[in-house]
Formats: structure tokens, C-alpha cells, sequence
């Protein structure tokens, strides 16, 4: 289609344009339902808060991965009901193969921990930050699509793992000026429900799906919680005893209700005592009802939440050791966590967080005519050799230059003029102090 630009609302949400054959058309100017545009200032908070996740990330020693967005569909077929799995973005390509676009990103992470086999010595410590997608009906009107961190150990199989990715998340948020009076991180284990499972006889096959559905405790009332586990095929009995588990708040009553040597007791206990040592103990609490919403966890899981609950969750995760085995792989111990990029924003504004991310550049280079225009360009590719950020302003009146200026928060104004020119020089104005004075243009810098 071609737009002509005297017809372009700017701004508006719809455009006259005229296709090849020159039938009138109306193009919409808002991204495909559910998506965002990132206009300038908005990718000024974005690259911000995925500098920071970066800079998280190499403190802890991580390795950037990435992977196509586009992933087989094979991936993500997982039978225990997941939200996740429901709302797969997925389509058949030109070749008729079954594609989504990824909901989530450890499966491709794992994938390629199969994939790069013996070459790669374990532990590893991936991270990545990568756009991921759900194909949800609009009627609850929320996004289909947002960036998430990633942050994930392979091969290491004790709770350290979990230290470790526990510390990530409240390295960042310590980063970004949050504090443990604004969150908390909730943390339990899988094999405390799996510990009840098997007081109750309940059959292995039940244990993803049993989690996925106790995953809706607090967003589902309690009735239809018991619906969905009674329709399992779980006794009222059973229901009664994991509702009772999940309720509990303390890892001693925990330990009362479970004994001491189950696995998920002694697991917990262990972490908390490397929270004492990382540092973070404020920052953690035992929640029992904490499962996560996705399947293939099977110990530790954990998630960060405000602790004035009016927000979803900021990030979650656990361990998952036997992911791979699906994949048709021998098992490598995982643990990971998700940190999606809106939460946290909506979190940053609750607290008066955001950073002023107004734009900023060094230098505006400016011929005060036509026949400068040359010199004007030289001035202004030395400076950004020296690594200046560089505006070269052509065309327009100095008047306009000023606003300008001001507009983009240069630090310098740097006029090139003919009797100036003539002698080596140019005049160079600082914009904060309004400063002025000539210097000679190779000395520039
Ligand atoms: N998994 C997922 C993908 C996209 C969005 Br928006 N939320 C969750």
C-alpha cells in the first residue's frame, strides 16, 4: 500500500492511502491487537530496564542465549492444562509444519541443552530476554505479548540453584530501587503436594495436572478448586488434605504436618539458611500455596509478588528436572525463573520508581548557511569519532536550533559561521551556563 503522506493522520489510528490498483484503503495505524509499538521514550524504559537485567545477569556469571521466536509447536504440547498451552499463538507454515509463536522460553533452552549435549560442561548459567507470546480471545482485552528474563542453571541439582536465582531477582530489584518493604518472594516446593499426593495414594499421572489446577488457589474460590480436583478423580478426602497442606505458612508446622525427612522439608529448610548467608532472609517467605502454573515442575518453585497484593505476580520460577526426559533426552537438573517486562513497570510507577530516561545528546553542530554545510559535516563526523553523540542540525533557523536544543537536552551548541570558518574556528556554546566562546575546530572534543 502506499501511504501519501500529506493524507497520514499522524497520531490518529487511520490513514487514506491508495493501493497499486489504486482502490481507496484505510489503513489501521495500531499494531496487531494485543501488541505494542516502542515509540522512542518508551524504548528508553525498555533498553533501561533490560540494561539492568543484563547487568544482573553478568554479576552472576550468566551467558547470554538466544532463540527464534518462532518454535515447533511439538515443544509445547503438555497435557495437564496449563493456561499456557491453551492460548498457544500457533499456526501451520507455508511447508505445513505445526509453529507457534513461543509462549515461554525454557523449553528452547532446553532444547538446545540437548542439542549441544557432551560439548557443553555443566553447570550452565543461561540467561536470555526474549518477546513471548499467547494467543488469548480479546475479550479480557490483555496483551498477547511481552519480554521476559530468563535465567537458568542446568546441571546443578541441590537448592543452591535456587540461592542463586533467588539472588538474581532481588540483585534487580535492589537495582531498581525496590526493597523487601515492597516485595516479597514466596517460595515453596512441588514435593510438598507431592508428599500429600502420596498420603493419599494418588497416582503419579495426576501430579502436573493436580498442580496446575491448585496453581488457580486465590484466583479461583475454593469451591471451584475442590470441583476441579474432585473431577480428577481425587477423593473429597485427599482434596480436604492438600486444601489444609497448601494453607500452611510455616515450615515448622510444615514439618509437623509432613515430618522431618521428607525431601521438600529438608530442601526448604536448606534455602533458607542460604537466604541467611546471600543476604536476602528479609526478602523470602514459606507460602505452601505457591505451585506456579506450569507442568513440568518438580521442586522448589517461587515467586515475587508486592506486598500490597495489587499486582500479579513480578516474576516466578522453580526447578524442573525432568523437562529434558520429555524432550526424549536423559534428565539434567534445571531450575529457572520468568520476569516479565510489565509488572514491573506498573510497580515502578506505584512506587515513584521511574527513572527520567528524557533524551540526551552531547553535541548539536550547526551552518550558519548553506555554503558551511561542508564544514558543518566534517565538525560533526570528528566529534563522533571521539565518540560525541552528534545532531547535525541543517536547513533550519537558528531560532529553531535553540528550541531544539532545548528540546533534546544538548550539552553543547557548536556554530560553524563563514569569518569563524575562515580563521579554523567555530563558536561553541554551552547550553547550561550559556557559556560562549570560540575554540579552533581541530581542537574540538
Ligand atoms: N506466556 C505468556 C505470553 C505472553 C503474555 Br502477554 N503473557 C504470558
Amino acid at each position: 500500500l502506499c501511504i501519501s503522506s500529506s493524507t497520514l493522520t499522524h497520531g490518529g489510528d487511520s490513514s487514506t492511502s491508495t493501493s497499486s490498483d489504486g482502490a481507496l484503503g484505510v489503513v489501521d495505524l495500531n499494531p496487531p491487537r494485543g501488541t505494542r509499538d516502542f515509540p522512542p521514550e518508551d524504548m528508553r524504559l525498555r533498553t533501561w530496564l533490560f540494561d539492568n537485567f543484563r547487568e544482573v545477569s553478568r554479576t552472576m556469571a550468566f551467558e547470554e542465549v538466544d532463540f527464534p521466536v518462532l518454535e515447533s509447536e511439538a515443544l509445547f504440547i503438555r497435557k495437564a492444562g496449563e493456561e499456557i498451552t491453551q492460548q498457544l499463538y500457533n499456526f501451520e507454515d507455508k511447508g505445513g509444519r505445526r509453529v507457534v509463536l513461543r509462549p515461554e522460553i525454557t523449553p528452547s533452552l532446553a532444547r538446545l541443552v540437548i542439542k549441544q549435549g557432551k560439548s557443553v560442561s555443566l553447570p550452565l548459567k543461561w540467561f536470555t530476554i526474549g518477546q513471548c507470546w499467547r494467543y488469548e480471545r480479546m475479550t479480557r482485552g490483555r496483551r498477547r505479548e511481552h519480554y521476559q528474563w530468563n535465567m537458568d542453571i542446568f546441571g546443578m541439582p541441590k537448592v543452591r540453584a535456587e540461592a542463586e536465582l533467588i539472588q538474581a531477582i532481588v540483585l534487580l530489584f535492589e537495582r531498581l530501587g525496590i526493597t523487601s518493604s515492597d516485595v516479597g518472594i514466596r517460595l515453596s516446593s512441588r514435593k510438598v503436594l507431592q508428599a500429600v499426593l502420596n498420603m493419599y495414594s494418588i497416582p503419579e499421572h495426576l501430579f502436573a495436572q493436580v498442580c496446575v489446577i491448585v496453581d488457580k488457589l486465590g484466583k479461583l474460590s475454593r469451591e471451584e478448586i475442590e470441583k476441579e480436583l474432585i473431577s480428577t478423580g481425587l477423593s473429597s478426602e485427599a482434596v480436604q488434605g492438600i486444601i489444609e497442606v497448601l494453607s500452611l505458612k510455616s515450615l515448622s508446622k510444615l514439618e509437623e504436618v509432613l515430618g522431618s525427612d521428607v525431601e521438600a522439608v529438608a530442601d526448604l529448610k536448606k534455602l533458607f539458611s542460604f537466604a541467611e548467608q546471600y543476604g536476602y532472609a528479609d526478602w523470602i517467605c514459606f507460602d505452601a500455596s505457591v505451585v506456579r502454573g506450569l507442568a513440568y515442575y518438580t521442586g522448589v518453585v517461587f515467586e515475587a509478588f508486592d506486598r500490597k497484593g495489587e499486582l500479579r505476580a513480578i516474576c516466578g520460577g522453580g526447578r524442573y528436572d525432568k523437562l529434558l526426559s520429555t524432550f526424549g533426552s536423559e534428565d539434567v537438573p534445571a531450575c529457572g525463573f520468568g520476569f516479565g517486562d510489565a509488572v514491573i513497570v506498573e510497580l515502578l510507577k506505584e512506587k515513584g520508581l521511574l527513572p527520567d530516561l528524557s533524551r540526551q545528546i552531547d553535541d548539536i553542530v550547526f551552518p550558519l548557511d548553506e555554503e558551511l554545510e561542508g564544514p558543518a559535516s566534517s565538525v560533526a563526523s570528528s566529534l563522533r569519532k571521539k565518540g560525541r553523540s552528534v545532531d547535525l542540525a541543517e536547513d533550519k533557523r537558528l531560532k529553531w536550533v535553540f528550541k531544539h536544543a532545548e528540546r533534546i537536552n544538548a550539552s553543547r551548541l557548536i556554530l560553524v559561521g563563514k569569518s569563524e570558518w575562515e580563521r579554523g574556528m567555530v563558536r561553541v556554546k554551552i547550553l547550561s551556563t550559556r557559556e560562549e566562546f570560540e575554540v579552533k575546530a581541530c581542537d574540538l572534543e
